[in-house]
C-alpha cells in the first residue's frame, strides 16, 4: 500500500473516532511535491469561486498567442463575442439561464471579454491600458458571480455530494452512489443508487445518521421512492433552511389555465401544495388573523393570470379584502343587493350552460378563453348568510350542480358551522378545504370534515399566520403548507397586469343574465341594439378624449358595459389602428373619424 493511501486511510480511521486529521509531513515526503498537490486540490476544489481568475487568465494567455501568430484575428474575436453575447441574451434559457438577469449577465460578460480580447490581439496585451482595464474588468464582473446565490447553492451540493462514499460507509450504506443532483432555493435533491441488497426501508432508518453526516439541522432530511418505484434507488431530499421559518415571498401565478393545479405555497419539504381548482369548490376556514385573506390572494393571483377563467367576488366587508383585485374582476358585489343580484346570474348562467351542453350532446363544460369558468369567490361566507340569507339557496344550487359547467364557488370564513354556512349543503359540496390556525380542536372537523381531528390534522397547533393543512382529492394525508404572501404592492401590480387581458363570459352565460333581468327575448340577436348604442358611446368618448385619454373605468361608467367588454373593443380598434393606450389604462383615438 502506497504511502499517500496510508495517509488516507488513517485521517479516515482518525476522522471515524471523531478526531481531527492533521498532514503530517515526515523526511520521506519530500515537501515540494505535497504542497503542489495541495494547492492542486484547493484549486480545484475551489474552482467556482476561483472561475473568475481562471477566465481571466485564459484571456491573456490567449491574448499574448494569438497577437503573436494571428493579429488580424481581431474582427473575428469581436464578431464572436457580440455573437455569443446575443444569443446568451436572447437563448440563454435553453442552456440553464433561466432568469433574465443571469442572461443579461452573461451577455455583459462575453461582450466585454471579446471586446478585451480582440484588442488585445489586435495591439497587445501590456499595450495601455488593456492590462488596468482587465484586472479592474475581472474584478467588478467577478463580484455578482461570488454573490450569486443558485451557484453558491449548487457547489455546496456538489461538495456535500463528493463526500458521499464516505458518508455512506459511515453510516453502514456502502456502495451507495449518486446519479443526479440538483440545487432549489430551499436545498437540494438527489438521486442514488443502492448497492446489491440495500432498500429504502435501510435508508430510511439512517436519516438521523445522515442529517450528522451532512450536518444540517434535524428534520432536514427527506428520503423518498423515486418516480419509477425502482427498488434499488431513492431520492434524498435536503433542506438548507426551514422552508416554513419566514414569511415566503410569492413567485407569481404558477398557472395559465384553470386546467393546472395552482401552487399555494410549499409545504414542510418545500415540496409545492399544488391543488387543482377545475370543477371543484373550496372551502377556507381558519381564526381572524390566521392568513385566510392571504391564501384568498395567492388564489386572486393566479386565477387572473388564467384567461380561461372570469372572476365574481362577494365581499360584504365593503369590498375591504377583494378591492384591490377590482380590475381583474368581472363583477365585484360589496352590498347585499349586488350579492343576491350577483349569486341569482350565477345560477342563471349555470342553468344555461346545463341546457346549451344537454342540446349538444356533451356532458362537461371544458373551459376556455372563448368558453371561461366562472369562479364565484365569497370573503366572509358569514356575512352573507347573516346579511342575505334569501341568497343562500341561489349558493346551494350553485355548489350541488355547478361543478360539470364549470360553476365554482370558492367560500372563507372564520368557523363554518351550519349556521354560518346558512343550514344548506354548500359545507357538505366543499371539495377543497384549506385550513388555517383554528382556535379550537373541534373546530378541525367543522372545516375539513367530520373526523379529521381524530386522522390527524391537527390545525389548531399551526403556529403562524399563512400555515394551513390541506385536504382535496389529491391531498389526503395532513401535511402543513405555508402559503405565499403577496404584499399590497404585489396584488396592485399583478391586478394592474392582468387587467387588461382578462376574458368575457361566452355568449350563452351572458344572454343568460340578460334574460335574467329583462325577461327573455325576441330576438336572436339580443344584444345586438345596445352593442350598438355602447359602441356609438364608446368611439363617442374616444374621439373627443383629451391629449391624456381616457380612463377604461369612465369608459365603463359612460357605456354602462363591462370592463372585459371595453377592453376587447378597444383591442379591436386598437389592432385596427383606430385607438392608441397614451399610457397604461389611458386610451383616445387615433384619428377623430366617426366609425
Ligand atoms: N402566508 C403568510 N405568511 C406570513 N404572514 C402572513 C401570511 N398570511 C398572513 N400573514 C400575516 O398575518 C396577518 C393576518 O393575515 P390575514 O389578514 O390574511 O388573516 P385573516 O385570517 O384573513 O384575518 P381576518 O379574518 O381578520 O381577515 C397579515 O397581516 C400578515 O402579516
Amino acid at each position: 500500500m502506497s504511502r499517500a493511501r496510508q495517509m488516507r486511510r488513517h485521517a479516515r480511521t482518525m476522522r471515524r473516532n471523531g478526531l481531527q486529521p492533521v498532514v503530517l509531513i515526515n523526511g520521506d515526503e519530500r515537501l515540494p511535491d505535497l504542497a503542489i498537490v495541495l494547492v492542486g486540490r484547493a484549486l480545484w476544489r475551489y474552482r467556482s469561486e476561483l472561475a473568475p481568475l481562471y477566465a481571466t487568465s485564459a484571456l491573456v494567455v490567449g491574448a499574448a498567442v494569438l497577437h503573436f501568430e494571428h493579429p488580424g484575428w481581431w474582427p473575428y474575436l469581436l464578431g464572436f463575442g457580440t455573437a455569443l453575447a446575443s444569443a446568451s441574451a436572447g437563448i440563454g434559457e435553453r442552456v440553464g439561464l433561466t432568469r433574465r438577469g443571469e442572461r443579461l449577465y452573461a451577455a455583459l460578460v462575453a461582450f466585454a471579454a471579446g471586446a478585451w480580447l480582440a484588442s488585445a490581439v489586435a495591439l497587445g496585451p501590456l499595450w495601455t491600458p488593456l492590462p488596468q482595464l482587465l484586472v479592474c474588468g475581472a474584478f467588478v464582473l467577478a463580484l455578482p458571480w461570488w454573490a450569486h446565490r443558485r451557484r453558491r447553492a449548487r457547489v455546496r451540493v456538489d461538495r456535500q455530494l463528493a463526500a458521499w462514499p464516505d458518508i455512506a460507509r459511515t453510516i453502514g450504506l456502502p456502495g451507495s452512489a449518486v446519479q443526479s443532483a440538483m440545487a432549489d432555493v430551499w436545498g437540494w435533491r438527489a438521486r442514488f443508487a443502492l448497492a446489491r441488497g440495500q432498500t429504502l426501508a435501510d435508508v430510511t432508518g439512517k436519516v438521523p445518521a445522515i442529517e450528522s453526516a451532512l450536518g444540517t439541522f434535524r428534520g432536514a432530511v427527506r428520503v423518498m421512492p423515486t418516480r419509477d418505484g425502482k427498488a434499488n434507488r431513492f431520492e434524498l431530499r435536503v433542506l438548507d433552511t426551514d422552508p416554513h421559518a419566514d414569511a415566503i415571498a410569492w413567485p407569481g401565478p404558477s398557472v395559465s389555465s384553470i386546467a393546472e393545479p395552482i401552487d399555494l405555497g410549499p409545504f414542510e419539504d418545500a415540496t409545492a401544495a399544488r391543488v387543482s381548482f377545475l370543477r371543484r369548490h373550496a372551502l377556507i376556514g381558519g381564526v381572524a388573523g390566521s392568513g385566510k385573506s392571504g391564501g384568498i390572494n395567492v388564489l386572486m393571483g393566479n386565477l387572473v393570470a388564467c384567461p380561461d377563467v372570469v372572476v365574481w367576488a362577494v365581499d360584504l366587508k365593503r369590498g375591504m379584502e377583494l378591492q384591490p383585485w377590482a380590475s381583474c374582476i368581472d363583477r365585484l358585489a360589496t352590498t347585499p343587493e349586488q350579492a343576491r343580484t350577483l349569486l341569482r346570474d350565477a345560477v342563471a348562467v349555470l342553468e344555461a350552460r346545463a341546457s346549451a351542453l344537454a342540446t349538444q350532446g356533451r356532458r362537461v363544460w371544458e373551459p376556455s378563453p372563448d368558453m371561461p369558468a366562472l369562479v364565484i369567490v365569497i370573503d366572509e361566507y358569514a356575512e352573507l348568510t347573516d346579511d342575505a340569507p334569501d341568497a343562500i339557496p341561489d349558493t346551494d344550487s350553485i355548489a350541488r350542480r355547478g361543478r360539470a359547467v364549470a360553476v365554482t364557488l370558492i367560500a372563507a370564513t372564520q368557523r363554518p358551522t351550519q349556521k354560518a354556512m346558512g343550514k344548506g349543503a354548500v359545507r357538505s359540496q366543499m371539495d377543497v378545504r384549506m385550513s388555517f390556525r383554528v382556535r379550537e380542536r373541534k373546530d378541525v372537523d367543522l372545516i375539513l370534515g367530520q373526523g379529521m381531528l381524530n386522522a390527524g390534522w391537527h390545525a389548531h397547533t399551526l403556529n403562524a399566520p399563512g400555515k394551513f393543512l390541506i385536504s382535496a382529492p389529491d391531498h389526503d394525508v395532513p401535511r402543513r403548507a405555508r402559503a405565499y404572501l403577496l404584499t399590497d404592492k404585489t396584488v396592485t401590480r399583478t391586478a394592474d397586469h392582468y387587467a387588461d387581458h382578462r376574458p368575457e363570459l361566452d355568449t350563452v352565460s351572458r344572454t343568460a343574465i340578460e334574460e335574467a333581468h329583462n325577461g327573455p327575448s325576441l330576438d336572436t340577436a339580443p344584444d345586438e341594439g345596445q352593442a350598438d348604442d355602447s359602441e356609438a358611446v364608446l368611439w363617442d368618448l374616444l374621439s373627443t378624449a383629451p391629449d391624456e385619454g381616457c380612463t377604461v373605468p369612465h369608459l365603463v361608467t359612460a357605456t354602462g358595459r363591462s370592463r372585459p367588454w371595453i377592453y376587447q373593443r378597444l383591442r379591436e380598434l386598437a389592432d385596427a389602428g383606430r385607438v392608441t393606450q397614451v399610457s397604461r389604462g389611458h386610451w383616445r383615438s387615433v384619428t377623430d373619424d366617426s366609425p
